[in-house]
């Protein structure tokens, strides 16, 4: 790959090619972030969702802050492909989720983008070795993942794959973090990377349950935004379930409730617990928790599930800041264990 054109803080102009739900969601993440977006779609009507898209997200976007200058007439839709990327300083691929046509729409971006200009795809979760395949510059190619929306949620998973050069790789990480994202730099291929890994074995048993007629949609949608989902928003699965194990963290955690990986309680199979996965899991529990102890991360937490009811109108808002606050002292997270 030449080297890029300019460096991630120098862009100005992004090309966003398939501008459906997630495309827009770029489009209008870009423009609120003071880029020039030009976009290009098939569809004939493509253009009028597209605009309706924006406007639809500008109120959201205007009440968490526009960068300077940042205006939805910033956009220009393409009348090919080939012009919207013909000046682009990056790309971002979001058409629809089929092998075949990423692999040859890939190719084509790479043979229309300017030298040296990261393509990104928006991929849900193929490995990008398996869509470099037909491109002859493999090596700008990589995968910039992100959550719908794309202008609220921060996250995007970034992924190159064989043929993939590192310094693309790094390029986008940096251009993804200009531009206002919260990144995750993959340094191996993994199918559906990491987030998705995670939502789609959830989903498999959710749809395992509802076809074998054990929960209903509402139960299992329930079951999270009323359980777990609320520590989620704030605190992963693994350092939520280091405080199932209280002052010993996961720990105990994993000493206690272990077997229960064993327990039919999914149809995935389990990963065998051994010593290597345990370490691993106490090791990355203590590095994710940093400084603080067991009781200030359940004050943390519960803060946390305060704020998200509230945010959520479940809890009414008018109460004085600090009146509700949860100062955990170590002797009362004793008590709890
Ligand atoms: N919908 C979601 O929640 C998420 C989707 N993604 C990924 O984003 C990509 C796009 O998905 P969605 O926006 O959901 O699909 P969508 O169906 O909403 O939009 C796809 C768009 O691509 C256009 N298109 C069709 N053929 C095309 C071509 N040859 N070149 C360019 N555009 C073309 C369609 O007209 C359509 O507007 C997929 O790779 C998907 O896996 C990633 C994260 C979340
Ligand atoms: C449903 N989905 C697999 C396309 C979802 C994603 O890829 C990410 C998201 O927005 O949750």
């Amino acid at each position: 790959m030449p080297s890029s054109p300019c460096a991630p803080e120098e862009v100005r102009r992004v090309a966003c090619v398939g501008a459906g739900v997630i495309g827009g969601g770029w489009v209008a993440h870009f423009l609120a972030r003071g880029y020039d977006v030009t976009a290009w779609d098939p569809a004939p009507d493509a253009e009028e969702k597209l605009r309706r898209l924006v406007a639809a997200a500008w109120p959201a976007l205007t009440q968490i802050g526009l960068a300077d200058g940042a205006s939805p007439d910033r956009l220009t839709v393409a009348a090919t492909v080939e012009e919207a990327v013909a000046d682009a300083q990056f790309v971002q691929e979001s058409a629809p989720e089929k092998l075949e046509l990423k692999r040859s729409l890939l190719a084509q971006l790479d043979a229309a983008a300017p030298p040296g200009v990261v393509i990104a795809s928006s991929t849900s979760g193929y490995p990008m070795t398996d869509m470099q395949t037909e491109a002859t510059g493999p090596g700008r190619l990589v995968v910039g993942h992100p959550f719908n929306p794309p202008y609220l949620i921060p996250l995007v998973e970034v992924v190159g794959g064989e043929k993939t050069d590192a310094a693309a790789v790094e390029w986008a990480s940096r251009f993804y973090k200009v531009a206002g994202k919260s990144v995750i730099t993959m340094e191996r291929e993994l199918p559906g990377f990491i987030a998705n890994r995670l939502q789609e074995a959830l989903w498999r048993e959710a749809l395992h349950m509802v076809a074998n007629g054990e929960a209903t949609v509402k139960e299992i949608d329930d079951s999270i935004t009323e359980g777990p989902g609320l520590r989620w928003a704030f605190m992963g699965p693994c350092l939520t379930f280091a405080l199932a194990g209280g002052e010993g963290g996961m720990g105990h955690m994993l000493d206690h409730f272990g077997p229960s990986l064993k327990s039919p309680w999914t149809r995935l199979e389990a990963p065998e617990l051994d010593d290597t996965l345990r370490a691993a899991m106490v090791d990355g529990c203590d590095e994710a928790a940093g400084s603080r102890t067991i009781a200030q991360l359940v004050a943390e937490r519960d803060q946390g599930v305060i704020d998200v009811l509230r945010a959520t109108g479940r809890l009414p808002r008018q109460r004085a800041e600090g009146t509700d606050a949860i100062a955990h002292t170590p002797s009362t997270m004793g008590d709890e264990k």
